[in-house]
C-alpha cells in the first residue's frame, strides 16, 4: 500500500483528518464542512507520493486552501467560475476594488429598450478560445439572450475605412482581392503573391507595421493594419509586437515560413469542445455575438453563479498589498484588514498588481510596470430614425488620417434588437483616443464630456453626413483601458511567469494585460490558470 506525506505546515491537524481522504493512491480533497478556518489559515497542500521505501517519486501536485482572485473583470470572474466549477477548492475569495463587477464590461439600458455599450460589443464565436466562452454561456443558461451576427448579414461582410472624406469598404471575397479596390493602388493577390516567396524572418520580435510590411508590402501596413491595430488595441501598429498580438501570424511564419501558407494548413487539429450553442454559430457562421441586455449580462449571470456557489464576494475591496506569510501562502491586505490565501491569482492590470506584490517579488514588479495601457474615450450616441448612408459593422480611421479619431461603429445595424423600442433609431459609438491620445485629444486628466462630445459628433457629420443632432449621448473616458503589447512583450510575461514557477511563488497572473485582450482570451486564460493550478488537464 502506498503511503502519502502531506507537507502542512499551517494546518490544524482536525482538517487534515476530516477533509483529506485517500483513495487507493488518489487524494481528493473533500469541500464539505470545508467553512470556517480557511479564510484565517493558510493551506498550501502538497501531496506528494512516496515509494515503499519513503523514498518521494512523484510529485502529484498542489491543492491549494483558499483561492484569493483579485480584480472582479471578465478575468476574475472566469478564475473564479472555474475554480468553483472544479469542486476542489475549498474556499474561493473574490476581491475587487470598485462597486462593481464585469470591469470594462459595461452596458447602459434605457427605459424604452435601448442598450449602449461602453466596453467590449461583439464577441468572436470561432476557434478554441471562441467556443469556450460559448460553452460558458450556455453553462450560464444565457442561450435565449445570444444575438448572433450571422455570416449574410451586412454586419459580417461590411467594414469600411474613412480616407480623405471617403468610406472604402473593405476588400472582400475572391474578387474582391482580385481587382484594385481603393484605398490600395494594386490587387490584394500581390500582397499574398509576396508574402509566398518571402524569406521567414530572423528576428524574435518585431513590430506589426515590420512584419507586415516585410511580408505583404508597405501599403497594407500604412493603411490596413495601422487601421486594425487601432479597432483591436486602440494601439500603432509601429510599437506593437506582432508576436505577442497576433501569436497566431508570428507562429505561421515560424513554422511554414508563409503566412498564407501556414494559416491554410493551420496547426494541426486540436480536440474542440461542442455544445448545442457552438454547433448553430458553426451552422449559421456567426461572425460575433452579443446579449440581448448588453455583455454586461455576462459578467452579473456569473456573478449570480459564484453567489450560488458560495464564492466570497468583497466590492470596494482594493487590494493594497501582497505579504508572504511563513507557509508559503499570502497576507491579502485590504482596506478593511486582511485575508489569508494559499494562492492568489491575480486579474487586476499588470500596473496596478505591480503596486502592491512585495519586495521579493521586484524581479516581476520591474516587468509588470512596463506593461502600459491606452486611453480611450467612448461615445454612445443615438440618432432619430435609420440614418446611416452605408451597412455594416462600422469603420476604421487609419492614424495619417487623423490620430484622436479611432473609428466608429453602427451598432444599431449589427445588433438592431437593442434599438428602442418605437421609431426607428440609429446607434453608434465613437472611439477616440488610444495611443494618439495625449497627442491628439489631450490630457485625459483636463479634457472635458463636452470636448469629446463634440469631437464625435463632428466626426459623425464628416465621416456619415449626419446633421442633426443625437437623441441621447453617453460620453465615457476609459483610462488605461486597453493593454498595449509592446516589443518584447512576449519576453516579459515569460520571464515573470518562469520566475514565478521556478520560485513556487503561489501567484498566477491573469487578466488583459498578459496574453490576450478579448473577452475570449481573457476567459480562456483564467480557465488555463485555474487548470495549471489545479494539476487538472489543460483545455486545448
Ligand atoms: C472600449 C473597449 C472596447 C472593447 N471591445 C471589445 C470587443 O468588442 N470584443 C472583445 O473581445 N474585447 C473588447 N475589449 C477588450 C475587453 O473588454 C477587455 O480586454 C477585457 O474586458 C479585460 O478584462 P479583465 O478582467 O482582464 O480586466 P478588467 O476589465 O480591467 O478588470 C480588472 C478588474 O480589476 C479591478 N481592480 C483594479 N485594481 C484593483 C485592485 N488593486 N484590487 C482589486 N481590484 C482591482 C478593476 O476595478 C476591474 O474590475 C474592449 C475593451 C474596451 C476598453
Ligand atoms: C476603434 C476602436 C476599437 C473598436 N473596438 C475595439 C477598439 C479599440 C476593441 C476591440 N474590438 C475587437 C476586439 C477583440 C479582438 C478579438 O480578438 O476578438 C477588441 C479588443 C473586435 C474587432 N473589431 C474590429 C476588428 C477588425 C476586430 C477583430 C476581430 C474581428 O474581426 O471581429 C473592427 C472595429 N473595431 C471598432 C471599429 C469601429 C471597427 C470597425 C470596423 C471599434
Amino acid at each position: 500500500m502506498h503511503r502519502f506525506e502531506y507537507w502542512m505546515p499551517y494546518v490544524q491537524a482536525e482538517f487534515c483528518d476530516r477533509q483529506f481522504v485517500n483513495l487507493l493512491g488518489l487524494v481528493r480533497i473533500d469541500n464539505e464542512g470545508g467553512g470556517a478556518k480557511e479564510t484565517d489559515g493558510c493551506l498550501s497542500i502538497q501531496f506528494l507520493y512516496s515509494g515503499s521505501d519513503n523514498s518521494v517519486v512523484q510529485n502529484i501536485g498542489t491543492m491549494p486552501g483558499t483561492v484569493v482572485v483579485a480584480g472582479g473583470g471578465i478575468s476574475g470572474l472566469a478564475a473564479c467560475y472555474h475554480l468553483v466549477k472544479s469542486g476542489s477548492v475549498p474556499k474561493v475569495i473574490l476581491v475587487e476594488g470598485s462597486s462593481r463587477l464585469g470591469g470594462w464590461l459595461n452596458s447602459t439600458r434605457t427605459d424604452d429598450g435601448a442598450v449602449f455599450e461602453h466596453g467590449p460589443r461583439g464577441i468572436r464565436p470561432a476557434g478554441v478560445v471562441g467556443k469556450n466562452t460559448l460553452s460558458m454561456v450556455s453553462e450560464l443558461g444565457l442561450d435565449s439572450e445570444v444575438l448572433p451576427v450571422k455570416g449574410d448579414h451586412s454586419a459580417s461582410k461590411n467594414r469600411y475605412l474613412y480616407i480623405r472624406n471617403t468610406l472604402h469598404k473593405l476588400p472582400s471575397g475572391l474578387w474582391g482581392v482580385l481587382k484594385t479596390v481603393p484605398p490600395f493602388t494594386k490587387p490584394l493577390v500581390w500582397c499574398g503573391l509576396r508574402d509566398l516567396t518571402a524569406r521567414r524572418g530572423t528576428l524574435p520580435d518585431e513590430s506589426i507595421h515590420s512584419f507586415v510590411t516585410r511580408r505583404f508590402g508597405k501599403e497594407l501596413a500604412d493603411i490596413a493594419i495601422d487601421s486594425l491595430c487601432r479597432g483591436v488595441f486602440a494601439g500603432d501598429c509601429r510599437a506593437l509586437s506582432l508576436r505577442a498580438c497576433f501569436p497566431m501570424l508570428y507562429n505561421a511564419e515560424q513554422k511554414r515560413r508563409s503566412v498564407i501558407l501556414g494559416m491554410a494548413l493551420g496547426g494541426g487539429g486540436t480536440p474542440q469542445q461542442d455544445s448545442s450553442l457552438i454547433r448553430r454559430a458553426k451552422e449559421e457562421n456567426w461572425s460575433q455575438w452579443s446579449l440581448q441586455n448588453g455583455m454586461q449580462t455576462l459578467a452579473e449571470a456569473m456573478e449570480e453563479f459564484l453567489k450560488q456557489h458560495g464564492v466570497e464576494i468583497h466590492k470596494d475591496s482594493p487590494l493594497t498589498g501582497l505579504e508572504r506569510t511563513p507557509d508559503n501562502g499570502w497576507k491579502v491586505l485590504l482596506p478593511g484588514g486582511s485575508l489569508r490565501a494559499a494562492h492568489v491569482i491575480s486579474a487586476v492590470p499588470a500596473r496596478a498588481l505591480s503596486q502592491v506584490v512585495p519586495a521579493s517579488l521586484d524581479p516581476v514588479a520591474v516587468e509588470l510596470r512596463q506593461i502600459d495601457a491606452v486611453t480611450v474615450a467612448v461615445v454612445n450616441l443615438q440618432y432619430e430614425g435609420d440614418i446611416l448612408p452605408v451597412s455594416g459593422f462600422g469603420h476604421l480611421v487609419p492614424s495619417f488620417e487623423d490620430g484622436a479619431l479611432l473609428g466608429i461603429v453602427y451598432d444599431s445595424i449589427a445588433f438592431p434588437e437593442q434599438n428602442r423600442t418605437g421609431a426607428l433609431s440609429t446607434r453608434l459609438t465613437v472611439m477616440l483616443g488610444g495611443a494618439w491620445f495625449e497627442k491628439d485629444v489631450g490630457d485625459p486628466n483636463q479634457v472635458s464630456h463636452e470636448q469629446l462630445l463634440l469631437r464625435a459628433t463632428k466626426a459623425v457629420k464628416n465621416h456619415l453626413g449626419v446633421h442633426g443632432k443625437p437623441s441621447r449621448a453617453i460620453v465615457k473616458l476609459h483610462k488605461d483601458c486597453i493593454p498595449q503589447y509592446t516589443l518584447g512583450h512576449w519576453k516579459r510575461t515569460d520571464n515573470m511567469f518562469q520566475y514565478l514557477e521556478q520560485n513556487a511563488v503561489p501567484l498566477s497572473l491573469i487578466g488583459a494585460s498578459f496574453e490576450g485582450v478579448s473577452v475570449n482570451d481573457c476567459i480562456y486564460n483564467a480557465r488555463k490558470a485555474v487548470e495549471r493550478l489545479l494539476g487538472q488537464k489543460q483545455v486545448p
